[in-house]
């Protein structure tokens, strides 16, 4: 493990069969539909690209990106638009992947502007959930591994841009963010 890094939460082989589990709990909700898969980037793009290929239905994919922790370990709470989708999504089945759901308010602020372009049906993945962090309501439709209040890098997670690539979930020694 590298030396950033306290502990491992999530381990590769139980990402693997999580992801294998969560591909077919959708496939089997969303049978005989086409879906949406809208990533919020950039932090959903490894768990995304697992997941797609573990569902077995017709599917397109798009990005958004907005961002509200930039340099910091705490959410600003002012989620700013940086990238929007380049699909129309009125009458689709939007599903929503995420790496994390922590405070709940970048999700809450995705789930209101997308809402209001009418998809016929609009649901939540995310990977990782840290339910004792939310500040506003919101439960996801798929929910891969509840974890506990502690900073988590890898597997698509950063702190600072850095630490996406580590293929399992660690947390990080406060030390490693206190230097940079
Ligand atoms: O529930 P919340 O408290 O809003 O936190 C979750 C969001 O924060 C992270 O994104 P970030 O802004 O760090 O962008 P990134 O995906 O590019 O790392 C993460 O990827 C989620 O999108
Ligand atoms: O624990 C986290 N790690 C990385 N990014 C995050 N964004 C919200 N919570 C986290
Ligand atoms: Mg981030």
């Amino acid at each position: 493990m590298k030396k950033d890094l306290k502990k491992v939460l999530v381990t590769e082989k139980e990402i693997k069969s999580k992801i294998k589990e969560m591909g077919e709990a959708i496939s089997q909700d969303y049978q005989g539909k086409e879906i949406l898969v809208v990533g919020i980037l950039k932090g959903s793009v490894v768990f995304m690209g697992d997941l797609v290929r573990k569902i077995k239905l017709p599917l397109q994919i798009d990005f958004m990106e907005v961002s509200s922790y930039g340099k910091s370990t705490e959410s600003s709470g002012a989620v700013r638009i940086l990238k929007d989708l380049e699909t129309n999504i009125e009458g689709r089945n939007v599903l929503i992947v995420e790496d994390i759901v922590d405070t709940g308010l970048t999700l809450s602020y995705l789930v209101k502007i997308l809402k209001a372009r009418k998809p016929a049906s609009l649901k939540i993945c995310t990977f990782l959930n840290k339910p004792s962090r939310r500040k506003v309501a919101l439960e996801a439709d798929y929910n891969g591994y509840d974890i506990p209040d502690e900073f988590v890098v890898g597997y698509g997670l950063d702190f600072n841009e850095k630490y996406r690539n580590i293929p399992y979930v660690a947390v990080l020694k406060p030390e490693a963010y206190q230097k940079d």
